[in-house]
């Protein structure tokens, strides 16, 4: 089997997150859900969900669907790096992305949802693609959709093909070729404790030297910005003329007017460059001559954070086999 489903920014103005189509039981519930290969559960706003924390988002309602399961005495709660979180019980039911099926997949229905979820109308949940040993149900921890599907996908990959401010696709089962230009640079991963996570081998600034230097992180779907370690993002907005680190907005912003370089990435023998357009992520506020920089340090997070600000610049195989690898191609 394979199948292909579409990763729509939310958002157009800036690529806050992207979601995907899924459908949820019987007859099928559409939900757009944001794809998350920094976490492994798969949740759900629904009918179970405090109708105060629910702001225009769609709703899974398990009691509508005649292949719903409650499984009993299972909750979970969830913490996520940006702060965020939600937490719930837990239904099987049918699963679907793309035309993949997964029946019996666990379905967290949030009970409650911070208040950036509730703000956010267009997330109506998530779909964990890390490693399953970081699902939260509790007694029993629980599998991703994609380690469900794994061994009815044609080959156990999953790719993400993300795009700035237009439509990519997230596709399940194999490779489309015609989706990346040269090779395919495959990476170890470290999968303890269940994050993507591979090693960059260095880094350049604009057109100039790269800097043979290994830096380790994840590679996070679901994380809007790039974090990588102090010294790499300071010789950036070293280049970018009124360039700040802001203690008031938390990190470096620059005048919008700015002509950004570009930042290229080391993967393995090649190399990934991120447009400097990507990284100028957004006006501060609506009509702010003063934007946000897409790259910023680390230093507070204690890990390395490839997030959509990299990935969009790539396409990326997150293969499932035995060892899991990572790959990288340009595109
Ligand atoms: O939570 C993480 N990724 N997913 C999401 N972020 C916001 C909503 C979902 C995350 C995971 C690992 C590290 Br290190 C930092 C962040």
């Amino acid at each position: 089997e394979k199948g292909s489903a579409p990763a729509i920014p939310v958002d157009p103005r800036f690529d806050i997150a992207y979601v995907t189509p899924v459908t949820i039981g019987t007859p099928p519930q559409t939900l757009y859900l944001d794809f998350d290969t920094g976490s492994s559960d798969l949740w759900v706003f629904s009918s179970h969900t405090l109708a105060s924390q629910v702001r225009g988002q769609m709703i899974y309602s398990p009691e509508k669907s005649t292949t719903a399961k409650l499984l009993a005495g299972h909750t979970w709660s969830i913490r996520y790096g940006d702060g965020s979180g939600s937490l719930g019980n837990v239904y099987t039911d049918n699963f679907t992305v793309g035309g993949v099926t997964v029946t019996s997949q666990a379905v967290q229905t949030a009970q409650q949802v911070s208040t950036s979820f509730t703000s956010e109308s267009d997330i109506h949940g998530l779909v964990g693609l890390g490693f399953s040993t970081l699902n939260t149900v509790y007694p029993n921890g629980q599998l991703t959709f994609f380690d469900n599907a794994k061994s009815q996908l044609d080959s156990p990959v999953f790719t993400a093909d993300l795009k700035w401010k237009k439509e990519g696709t997230y596709d399940f089962g194999f490779i489309d070729e015609t989706k990346y230009t040269g090779e395919i640079t495959y990476l170890p991963v470290q999968t303890d404790p269940g994050y993507w996570t591979f090693t960059s081998s260095g880094y350049a600034v604009g057109d100039g030297s790269f800097n043979q230097v290994s830096i380790s992180g994840i590679a996070d779907t679901a994380t809007s910005l790039t974090y990588l370690p102090t010294a790499v993002v300071t010789s950036y907005w070293r280049q970018v003329e009124g360039a700040v680190n802001s203690q008031y907005y938390g990190g470096y912003v620059f005048p919008c007017s700015s002509k950004l370089p570009s930042f290229t990435f080391g993967v393995g023998s090649a190399n990934i460059t991120i447009p400097g357009s990507y990284i100028n992520y957004a006006q501060i506020t609506e009509g702010s001559p003063t934007c946000f920089g897409g790259l910023q340090s680390s230093s507070g997070l204690g890990i390395n954070i490839w997030g959509d600000v990299a990935l969009k610049a790539a396409f990326v195989v997150f293969n499932g086999g035995n060892p899991p690898t990572i790959g990288w191609a340009r595109k």
